[in-house]
């Protein structure tokens, strides 16, 4: 990427934090001044120092008219300063901070991390249809074109910073994503121009870097003229940097050979997942709760006390909402208690572990299964045998291991999420026919669970159990199950899944010769 980062040099920045003194310091200039990386500086000086410069430069009526005072700058910047940046102080506090720093490091994230949660904020842009520009200012509201209201309003602003969207938009030209970097580096360029000459010690990229990546993603995107003023804008900032030089005479040269390009419309396509042929419908899911006929159009779809004729169960029914006939689906409510709920999560924090999916006959970590998660047996606390012996109750199957599969508690974060798939794939020789899903937290926005093909999405119920058959009676696989976990928007989505197994059942759920049931 482009050279020519302005100011990591200190003295560099004192020579600018000079200039910027001028002669009266208003407080416009202050500010200006606050903004020209004092605030980089204060960790390698003396806090006294510090102060007192601060002081000088807060003072209302703060003239170099004053002769004492234009004599004090002058000395600070010619002799005070370089004194305390080579003094053995600063190298100390320097020293101090990185053994710090390097005392925890091994539990900071890693750039994979990093990495993923850039992908997570372009995950969230895409299938909730968020404006980027919008986004980058804090506010989740949709693309243009859809009348859908805003999906998520946090209590406070928060707005991102050009280095944070520099760095999404990085993330992406990286993985070769154009479409995706042209949008958050756009964002980048806008707010490093509005702050050009202030240089933020943490900041990763600067104006140039910005210019030199959003250009190369625009000629790779077909948009050569765009390229071309972008390219000459990093030139005015860094004049001597060949290689941007030669891209602006190569794109010179392209506009003159085809110079229907320069006026040629660029379709920005969003890069194509193929494995997902189901994304619009699976994203409209996210988005809405699809077509959910009310118990008026379909009057089998009710509430209920159910007990399965258990005695277990006679005291205290399990309160069930009937969601679906074709494919069959139910929403059992409070079918976990709050102090469940902590307890699950609780024991299941410590094992946490990225989540894996089957890939032949290996597992492996997947882009479209984003999430951790942990297997609980049920000797590991009586709560699980509890919530074992409730569900043996309910559904009257064998639920013992190798019956059943121990309960698998999932944590989904920050854009976590699980594109379609169908359960009963997973485990080729014994399939899962049933599959409960415990939602053991609430979620802000997002995170629904979404039926593609049967066209409906069920919100997160907190302490619901959702449940499905994921087979036919006649033990193959229903296609109507097919289903997701939409990425979660905003909060931590909380779930455990307990999937049955065909085998066991022989006895307790008949089976069907019609293909249909
Ligand atoms: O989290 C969800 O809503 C769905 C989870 C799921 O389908 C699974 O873990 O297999
Ligand atoms: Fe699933």
């Amino acid at each position: 990427s482009g050279g020519g980062r302005g100011g990591r040099n200190p003295l560099e920045m004192l020579a600018r934090a000079g200039q910027s003194f001028g002669l009266r310091a208003t407080s416009a200039s202050r500010q200006a001044r606050e903004r020209q990386g004092w605030g980089g500086l204060a960790q390698l000086m003396p806090s006294r120092f510090y102060n007192k410069v601060q002081d000088l430069h807060h003072r209302a009526g703060a003239s170099t008219a004053n002769p004492l005072l234009a004599y004090t700058l002058i000395k600070r910047l010619q002799s005070d300063w370089l004194n305390v940046v080579y003094s053995t102080e600063a190298s100390e506090n320097t020293q101090a901070l990185k053994n710090g720093y390097k005392k925890v490091e091994k539990d900071l994230p890693l750039f994979e991390d990093l990495q993923g949660a850039a992908r997570a904020l372009m995950r969230l842009q895409d299938v909730y249809a968020l404006n980027v520009k919008g986004l980058v200012k804090g506010v989740f509201q949709r693309a243009s074109g859809t009348d859908l209201p805003e999906i998520y309003s946090p209590g406070q602003l928060f707005s991102l910073s050009a280095d944070d969207c520099f760095l999404v938009g990085k993330v992406a030209y990286d993985m070769e994503d154009y479409y995706h970097s042209i949008a958050w580096l756009e964002e980048a360029v806008s707010l490093f121009r509005l702050s050009y000459g202030d240089w933020n010690t943490e900041d990763e990229g600067s104006l140039e870097d910005a210019l030199d990546h959003l250009a190369f993603s625009y000629f790779k995107a077909g948009n050569i003229s765009y390229a071309l003023s972008l390219s000459r804008e990093f030139l005015r900032y860094d004049p001597t940097n060949r290689r941007v030089a030669r891209n602006v005479l190569k794109y010179e040269r392209l506009l003159v050979e085809h110079p229907e390009s320069a006026t040629a419309e660029v379709g920005l396509q969003r890069p194509n997942v193929t494995h997902l042929q189901t994304r619009d419908l699976y994203e409209e899911l996210c988005q809405t709760l699809g077509s959910q006929p009310t118990q008026y159009q379909i009057p089998a779809l009710h509430c209920s006390y159910e007990t399965n004729d258990s005695p277990y169960l006679i005291l205290q029914p399990v309160k069930r909402e009937l969601i679906r006939l074709q494919p069959f689906v139910a929403l059992y409510h409070d079918f976990v208690s709050d102090l469940e709920a902590e307890k699950i999560k609780g024991l299941a924090a410590p094992w946490l572990q990225r989540s894996v999916v089957a890939s032949g006959e290996k597992q492996q970590k997947a882009e479209y299964r984003i999430s951790k998660s942990a297997w609980l047996k049920d000797t590991v606390d009586p709560v699980i045998v509890s919530l074992d012996r409730r569900l043996a109750a309910l559904t009257g199957l064998n639920i013992r291991p190798p019956y059943a599969e121990y309960l698998q508690v999932v944590n989904y974060g920050l854009g976590g999420h699980y594109e379609p798939h169908f359960d009963h794939a997973t485990v080729s020789n014994n399939a899962l026919r049933t599959a409960l899903l415990f939602q053991l937290s609430s979620v802000e926005a997002g995170g629904s669970t979404a039926f593609i093909y049967a066209n409906f999405s069920v919100p997160v119920v907190k302490n619901a159990a959702l449940f499905w058959w994921n087979l036919h009676r006649n033990g193959t696989g229903n296609g109507d199950t097919l289903h997701a976990g939409c990425p979660v928007l905003a909060g931590n989505k909380w779930v455990a899944n307990k999937w049955i197994h065909e085998h066991g059942q022989e006895f307790r759920r008949r089976c069907s010769p019609n293909p249909e049931d």
